[in-house]
């Protein structure tokens, strides 16, 4: 466990001002929040605050807006969630620097929470500028980072500010920390990683290491589809990124050299549409139509990754499998997430998954609580398994 300051070490807080970095990149659909996981895990931290006092100043992103305001990437569409979960009605900004922010902190009462909008609506957010976090820091006399997630990011709101002011990690910074230590400090073999989702070009990359630490790696999702183009098989308008194919193909060769077995689809459901309940059929993988788009993983496929469940005595999930959002592309899915649970809850696996849409996929399966441990994190969950080090969590320990 790295060691840091916690919220054990803030005494004296009221009426000071404290900036909370946490994780609010939720899942949204027609504007409304679809798993609510991520504001629950940071409620105790945001409630303790309030409670002793505190104006509770909170950061966060949404999307990757690149720097721009877009409006359907504000936190604006956030705050009633938030209020839900807290119970208590929060404040919002519609600027996280300058005189909107500015104003709304000068204006906060103790106990108050206000929310600043969208850190990455500026440029200096992802560059780590120092006149940015200035700007920032300006508004706070305390850092507390909770957002784990976020903790791969060198970013001016994860990592730029813990040099600036008094910095300390929320309780599900701490637990999240805990928790991964406990489950997969010193993992039963074999270990089966299942990695799948859609942010391929932020991913791919750990997997050249994460091979050479699993004994199996499943991979599905938009991550699929570009290894299998990488083999020179044609996935028609699957989501797939072209340009990562020898990248792709660097990873099937460490993990060659490493003993590892790289596990893809051998055959997947594909659609014209995206969206729920379209038109579909099973194919092959060498027949995916060149007008389709794979959006789930086959029913061969799914008895693989459970057969590679069943071996495993660790699994690692990162991910969904398919477009579980929208039926009938939740199938491979939900009968993976199913099946982990089962074994699981048998005894026979520790089963560890992590990520803001996999957590709302195993919600949506039903199974969340009958994994070993979830935690909310997709990326930074997987460079904490390579062991690298996450800026987020190093710089509270140097502080
Ligand atoms: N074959 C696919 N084609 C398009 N999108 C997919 C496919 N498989 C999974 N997805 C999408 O991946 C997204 C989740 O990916 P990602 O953000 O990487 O996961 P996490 O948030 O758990 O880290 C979901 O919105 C899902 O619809
Ligand atoms: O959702 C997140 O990561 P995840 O999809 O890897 O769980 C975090 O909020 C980080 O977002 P980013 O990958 O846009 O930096």
């Amino acid at each position: 466990m790295p060691a840091f300051k916690t919220l054990d070490d803030l005494t004296d807080i009221a009426g000071k001002r404290i900036l909370v970095r946490v994780d609010l990149n939720v899942p949204v659909s027609d504007g409304k929040v679809t798993d609510a996981t991520r504001i629950e895990r940071v409620a105790p931290t945001i409630t303790e605050l309030s409670k002793k006092g505190a104006k509770v100043i909170l950061l966060a992103h949404f999307g990757r807006p690149k720097g721009e305001p877009v409006a359907d990437m504000s936190l604006s569409q956030i705050v009633m969630a938030v209020n839900e979960v807290l119970g208590q009605k929060i404040l919002f900004a519609s600027d996280c620097i300058g005189p909107e922010a500015d104003q709304a902190v000068a204006s906060m009462k103790d106990g108050d929470i206000l929310l600043l909008e969208n850190t990455r609506f500026h440029k200096g957010e992802e560059k780590n500028d120092t006149g940015f976090t200035e700007e920032l820091a300006k508004n706070g006399d305390i850092y507390v980072n909770d957002a784990f997630s976020a903790a791969h990011r060198a970013h001016a709101s994860t990592e730029g500010l813990a040099h600036r002011l008094p910095a300390y990690a929320g309780r599900t910074m701490q637990a999240e920390l805990e928790a991964l230590e406990k489950g997969l400090g010193e993992p039963a073999r074999p270990v089966v990683a299942i990695v799948g989702g859609a942010k391929v070009s932020s991913k791919i990359d750990l997997l050249q290491n994460l091979v050479k630490k699993v004994d199996a790696l499943v991979i599905g999702g938009g991550m699929a589809n570009t290894f299998i183009a990488a083999q020179g098989i044609d996935v028609g308008k699957s989501l797939c990124e072209h340009d990562l194919a020898d990248t792709a193909r660097a990873i099937m060769a460490e993990a060659e050299a490493s003993g590892c077995t790289i596990v893809l689809p051998s055959d997947g459901v594909v659609a014209r549409e995206f969206k729920a309940n379209a038109d579909n059929e099973t194919v092959a993988i060498d027949a995916i139509p060149s007008d389709a788009m794979m959006l789930d993983v086959g029913p061969k496929s799914v008895e693989a990754v459970n057969e590679w469940i069943g071996k495993a005595s660790t699994l690692v999930w990162n991910g969904p499998l398919g477009a579980f959002e929208i039926t009938p592309f939740d199938t491979a899915t939900v009968s993976a997430a199913k099946f982990a649970a089962a074994e699981t809850k048998a005894g026979r696996l520790v089963s560890v998954a992590g990520g803001g849409d996999t957590v709302a996929a195993l919600n949506h399966a039903g199974v969340a609580d009958d994994f070993s441990y979830v935690s909310t994190a997709g990326g930074a969950f997987l460079e904490w398994m390579e062991g690298k080090e996450l800026p987020g969590v190093s710089v509270l320990t140097k502080a």
